[in-house]
C-alpha cells in the first residue's frame, strides 16, 4: 500500500455488459467510527450497458469527481447514459452528481421517495428528471438486463434502494455486506480474508439496526443472486451464503443480548450522526443490544415501544436557530412520559457556537430524576478521531454502568447466599501470568490497560498472545497491522503502575497523566519503570467470547533492568483477573 497513490480508480468488468468502478481510497479515513480497521475503503459505482439503455450505479463522493468522470467517460459517452441510481444520497455524492448531470443532459435519476424528498435541497439549480421506484416497477436497458429495485431503509439511510439486474443475476446491495477494504482484490477470493472487515462493518453500521436489516435479508432471500455488489470493499461470489447467513445470525444475536439501549439521534448535516455512531460502536463492543432510532422518520409509539423495552437510553441533538429541532423536542416528551427514572440516560449533541438543545436536554432529564451513565459530550462541529474515541469509550462506560446496576438488582433479589462454591472456577485461578501493561498508540489516539492474560505463542518468528476483553478501550487500537507495547512489570515496583493503569478513566482521560514513558523504537509508548518491554505487530486475533486473544510479533525488544524479576499474578478465581 506505501506505494500507491492516495486515490486512484479501478476499472474492471463484472458480468455481462456490467462493469465496476471502484473509487479507491488507500489511506486511513478518519471521520467515521466504522473506518476503525484503518483498511482504507473503495465507493463502488457500476455501469450496466443494455442494447437501448445505459444505467450508473452509485457515483463516488467529491473527492472522486475529477478522476471518476474521467474514467467515466473513457467507457460511455455521458450524452448517452440514461440512468443514474441511487443507492442513496447525501451531501458528499451530489457534489459528483451535479457534475455528471451537467455533462449528460438525457440522465434520469432513479431513486427511493425518500431520496426524492430531499433531492432538491441537495441539487440547488438543478431540475433533474426523477423516477421514484418503490418496489414493484422495472427498469428495461435491453438485452435481458431488466433491473429490479428494493427499497430498504432504515433510520440511518432512510433513503436506501438495492437493485437487481436479471439477466447478471448481480444484486447491489448498496450499504448491506460491505466492507471497508482498499485493495485490488475486486471479488471475494480466500473468502473468510474479510470476515472480520465484514463483521466490524456490520457492527458499525446496521447492528444498531438489527430489525430492519433482518426484514431486508428477508426480501434479499426473493432474488436468486450469482453475486452480490455492495456500496464498499470486495464483491461477494465465493461467501455468499455464508455471508448472508452470518448476517442472520448477528441480528439473532443481538436480539438475545439481555441488556439494551434505546439510541436517539437527530441530525440535519451528520454530525450528529457520527457521534451517535461512536457511541453505538462503544455500547455494542461491550455486548449490549443498541436500538437506534433517527427521530426526523420514526413512529412515536414504535420509539415509546423500544424506549420502555430498553435498559438504557441516550439521546443526541443538534442545536439549530438556538433551538433542538422539534422531532427531537417530541422525542425528549416521549422519553419523560413513558422512561421508569430506573433507565440510566445520557446526552450529546454537535453543535456550533451555544449548543441550547444539549443544555435543554440533560437540563430537562436531570430534573426529571433520571441518573447518567457518561458526562454529557458536547462537540463543536465535525467530531475528530480523538473525540470519536472519547464517544466510543463513553457508550462503553454507558454499558459497564449498566452491567454493574443489574448485578446489583441481581444480587438484591437472591434471598439466599450462594452455598455452592465453584470449584471450576478456582482451579481456573490458579494460572498465573506475568503482569504487564500493554499500550498503544495511532497518532493523536493513545491507551493502554494493565494485562496478565499473556504468553509467548511462537519462537519463530518470536510472537506472543494477549487475551483483551472485547468492552477495553485499547482493543480498537489493536487490529491487525496494528502496534502496541507490551511493558512486563518487575516484583519490586510493579504496585504503583498496577495501581495507576487499574484506576477508572473517564472516557478519553489520558492514561500516561504522570507515569515516566520512552519512546520505542517502533514509535511505541514504553513505560520507564518496566522490567522489559517488546514493540509488537498484531498479526490476527480469535474471537473467543467475552474477550478477543490478539497474536503478535515481536519487532523489537528492551530489557530495563537486568536484575529484576518479572511480577507475577496470583488468583484465587478464574472469574476475576
Ligand atoms: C441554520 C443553522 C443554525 C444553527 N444554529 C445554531 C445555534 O443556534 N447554536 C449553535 O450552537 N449552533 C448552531 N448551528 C451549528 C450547528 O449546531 C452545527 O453545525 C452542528 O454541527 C450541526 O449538527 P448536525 O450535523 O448533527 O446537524 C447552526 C447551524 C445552522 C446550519
Amino acid at each position: 500500500m506505501e506505494n500507491s497513490p492516495a486515490i486512484d480508480i479501478q476499472v474492471v468488468p463484472i458480468g455481462p455488459d456490467t462493469l465496476t468502478l471502484r473509487s479507491r481510497s488507500w489511506s486511513r479515513l478518519k471521520f467515521e467510527i466504522e473506518y476503525g480497521l484503518q483498511r482504507g475503503t473503495t465507493a463502488n459505482s457500476y455501469l450496466i450497458s443494455g442494447s437501448n439503455r445505459t444505467a450508473l450505479i452509485d457515483p463516488p463522493g467529491a473527492k472522486f469527481k475529477e478522476t471518476f468522470l474521467e474514467a467515466l467517460q473513457a467507457r460511455v459517452s455521458l450524452s448517452q447514459l440514461d440512468y443514474v441510481i441511487l443507492g442513496h444520497v447525501n451531501p458528499n455524492r451530489a457534489e459528483t452528481l451535479m457534475a455528471l448531470l451537467d455533462l449528460a443532459p438525457k440522465v434520469t435519476l432513479v431513486c427511493s421517495n425518500p431520496a426524492a424528498q430531499i433531492l432538491p435541497d441537495l441539487l440547488p439549480g438543478y431540475d433533474p428528471r426523477l423516477k421514484v421506484m418503490r418496489g414493484e416497477d422495472a427498469l428495461v436497458l435491453g438485452r435481458l438486463h431488466i433491473l429490479q429495485f428494493i427499497p430498504t431503509p432504515n433510520p440511518r439511510w432512510p433513503d436506501s434502494l438495492c437493485t437487481y439486474d436479471l439477466s447478471s443475476q448481480i444484486l447491489f446491495t448498496d450499504k448491506y455486506f460491505g466492507a471497508h477494504v482498499c485493495g485490488d482484490q475486486v471479488f471475494d477470493e480466500g473468502f473468510p480474508v474479510f470476515e472480520e472487515d465484514r463483521r466490524y462493518y456490520f457492527d458499525c453500521v446496521l447492528a444498531p439496526y438489527a430489525s430492519q436489516v433482518e426484514k431486508h435479508l428477508e426480501k434479499f432471500s426473493d432474488f436468486p443472486a450469482q453475486f452480490m455488489a455492495p456500496a464498499h470493499g470486495p464483491m461477494l461470489r465465493y461467501g455468499l451464503t455464508d455471508l448472508v447467513h452470518n448476517y442472520q445470525s448477528w441480528c439473532q444475536q443481538q436480539k438475545e443480548k439481555d441488556l439494551s439501549v434505546a439510541l436517539l439521534y437527530a441530525s440535519a448535516y451528520g454530525n450528529t450522526t457520527t457521534l451517535a455512531q461512536a457511541i453505538a460502536r462503544g455500547i455494542n463492543k461491550a455486548g449490549l443490544q443498541v436500538t437506534a432510532i433517527n427521530c426526523e422518520n420514526a413512529d412515536t409509539e414504535e420509539m415509546a415501544a423500544v424506549i420502555e423495552h430498553s435498559d438504557g437510553f441516550v439521546i443526541g441533538s443538534p442545536t439549530l436557530g438556538g433551538h433542538a429541532p422539534t422531532q427531537i423536542q417530541s422525542a425528549l416528551g416521549t422519553i419523560l412520559s413513558t422512561a421508569t427514572k430506573v433507565k440510566l440516560a445520557g446526552v450529546f449533541g454537535s453543535y456550533g457556537w451555544s449548543g441550547e438543545a444539549i443544555d435543554l436536554l440533560e437540563g430537562k432529564l436531570r430534573d426529571a430524576g433520571f441518573q447518567f451513565g457518561f458526562d454529557t459530550i458536547r462537540v463543536k462541529f465535525k467530531p475528530d478521531e480523538v473525540t470519536l474515541k472519547h464517544c466510543e469509550e463513553a457508550g462503553t462506560d454507558f454499558a459497564q454502568a449498566l452491567k454493574r446496576l443489574k448485578k446489583v438488582r441481581q444480587y438484591r433479589q437472591r434471598s439466599q447466599p450462594e452455598s455452592q462454591v465453584d470449584r471450576t472456577a478456582q482451579a481456573v485461578g490458579r494460572i498465573v501470568g506475568s503482569l504487564c501493561i500493554v499500550t498503544a498508540r495511532e497518532e493523536s489516539v493513545s491507551s493502554a490497560m494493565l494485562a496478565s492474560w499473556v504468553s509467548q505463542a511462537t519462537f519463530d518468528p518470536p510472537g506472543i498472545t494477549v487475551a483483551v476483553a472485547k468492552d477495553r478501550a485499547v482493543e480498537s487500537l489493536l487490529h491487525p497491522e496494528g502496534w502496541f507495547v507490551l511493558n512486563v512489570l518487575s516484583q519490586d515496583n510493579h504496585l504503583d503502575l498496577m495501581k495507576h493503569f487499574l484506576k477508572p478513566f473517564r472516557p478519553g482521560e489520558d492514561r500516561f497523566e504522570g507515569v515516566d514513558t520512552l519512546e520505542t523504537a517502533c514509535q511505541g509508548i514504553a513505560l520507564a519503570q518496566a522490567l522489559s518491554y517488546l514493540d509488537c505487530k498484531v498479526v490476527s486475533r480469535m474471537d473467543c467470547g467475552d474477550h478477543w486473544v490478539v497474536y503478535a510479533q515481536v519487532d523489537h525488544g528492551e530489557v530495563l533492568d537486568q536484575d529484576g524479576l518479572t511480577a507475577v499474578h496470583q488468583r484465587k478465581s478464574g472469574k476475576n483477573y
